[in-house]
Formats: C-alpha cells, structure tokens, sequence
C-alpha cells in the first residue's frame, strides 16, 4: 500500500534550515513541497487510503492548512464532494476571524481561521507532522471553538508531533508513512499496512 509514496520519499533530497539557531534537515517531495512536480497518481493513492479508512461519513468540511495541505484535501473533496475550507496564512480581518501560533522546526508565524463554525463535524488533512507545532494549537483552537475533529491525517510523520498531540489533546493522528530525516536523507520507517 502506498508503494509509489514510500519509494519516492527514499528519494527525497535533504537540505538544511536553520531557526533560532539549530538546524533542521528539511526533505523536499512533491507531496509537501510541488517539487519537483506532483503526481496525480500520489494523491490519488493518498485519497483513496482515506476514504477506504472510512472516517469521511458525516463530514461538513475538509479542513487544512495552506500551502501543502490544499492539493491533498482537494483530491480529497473531488472523490468525496465534501467541502474543503482552507486555513490560511494571511489576515482578512472578517468578523469571527480566529488568529493562532504556528511553529514549525525551521519558521514561525500566524494562521488565520475563517469559516469553521462551533459544531462543524471537520476532517483535518496536511502533508507532514513533524514537531507538531502546527497541528496542536490548531486542534486546541478548534477544541475551543467548539468544531468536532472526526479525524486527523497527515501523509508524511516525522519525528515527535504525533506521540505529542496524543499526550496533550488525546487525538490519534494517523500518519501514512513514517519516516526518519538525516542530513544525509530520508529513510521510511513505517507507516500504515
Ligand atoms: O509539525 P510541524 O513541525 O508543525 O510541521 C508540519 C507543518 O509544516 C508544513 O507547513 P509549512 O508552514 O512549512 O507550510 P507549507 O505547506 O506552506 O510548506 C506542513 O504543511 C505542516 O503544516
Ligand atoms: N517539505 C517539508 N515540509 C516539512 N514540514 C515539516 N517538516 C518538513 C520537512 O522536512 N519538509
């Protein structure tokens, strides 16, 4: 399962990102980068792992987080018709807008919510897990807005995010492929069957 991922993942060149003074073996993919070019093939495989995983009944809305998240969620909604709303990066100061933290091992910055309503049944999608500093003020905030999480994916999981997550909101993300970055690559160490 998931063959055409994992193979293309042990290709995945590996550059380095400093932030606040440490490094951070970045791997670049098509998947979370569009680098150098994404094939529909992927994403489908990807879709279909979700759906086939049958957590998508009953759902109001895809949600995700710009940028790479959107093509996941997209291929996503197109097999599903559920509606994808988009978690974005920039401001538009709508009423009802929520601002939170993001923090990733090689930036900071802020995510806007526009659109999600207490008592939306939602369905999380994004590309990689990794310090979990994206997903976990983004589950807290959507907790507090009162939004019903009915699954959380994330087609890449590196590192500690995910064991994270489950310690401090008690959601069980579910990764597709786990992997291990060094400077020298990527190694695929699991993922699901
Ligand atoms: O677990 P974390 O350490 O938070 O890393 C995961 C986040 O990193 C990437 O986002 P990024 O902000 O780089 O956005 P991009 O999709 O625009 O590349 C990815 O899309 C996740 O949202
Ligand atoms: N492309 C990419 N996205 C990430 N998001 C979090 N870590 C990474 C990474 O190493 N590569």
């Amino acid at each position: 399962m998931l063959e055409k991922l994992k193979k293309s993942l042990e290709e995945a060149p590996v550059i380095q990102k400093e932030c606040d003074g440490q490094i951070y073996n970045y791997f670049i993919h098509p998947i979370s980068d569009g680098i150098p070019e994404t094939d529909p093939a992927i994403l489908e495989e990807i879709a279909d792992f979700i759906i086939a995983d049958g957590k998508v009944g009953g759902i109001d809305k895809i949600v995700t987080v710009e940028a790479m998240g959107i093509p996941i969620a997209t291929t996503l909604s197109l097999k599903t018709r559920i509606p994808v709303s988009i978690i974005r990066k920039r401001k538009y100061g709508m009423v009802g807008e929520v601002e939170l933290s993001q923090s990733t091992g090689y930036s900071k910055g802020a995510l806007f919510i526009n659109g999600l309503k207490k008592g939306d049944r939602i369905l999380i999608v994004d590309d990689v897990i990794s310090t979990g500093g994206t997903l976990l003020p983004l589950l807290e905030t959507l907790n507090g807005m009162g939004a019903d999480v009915a699954g959380v994916y994330c087609v890449i999981g590196r590192g500690e995010g995910m064991g994270h997550i489950k310690e401090k909101t008690g959601v069980d993300v579910t990764v597709l492929v786990d992997i291990s970055v060094s400077k020298d690559g990527v190694t695929v160490i699991g993922g699901v069957k």
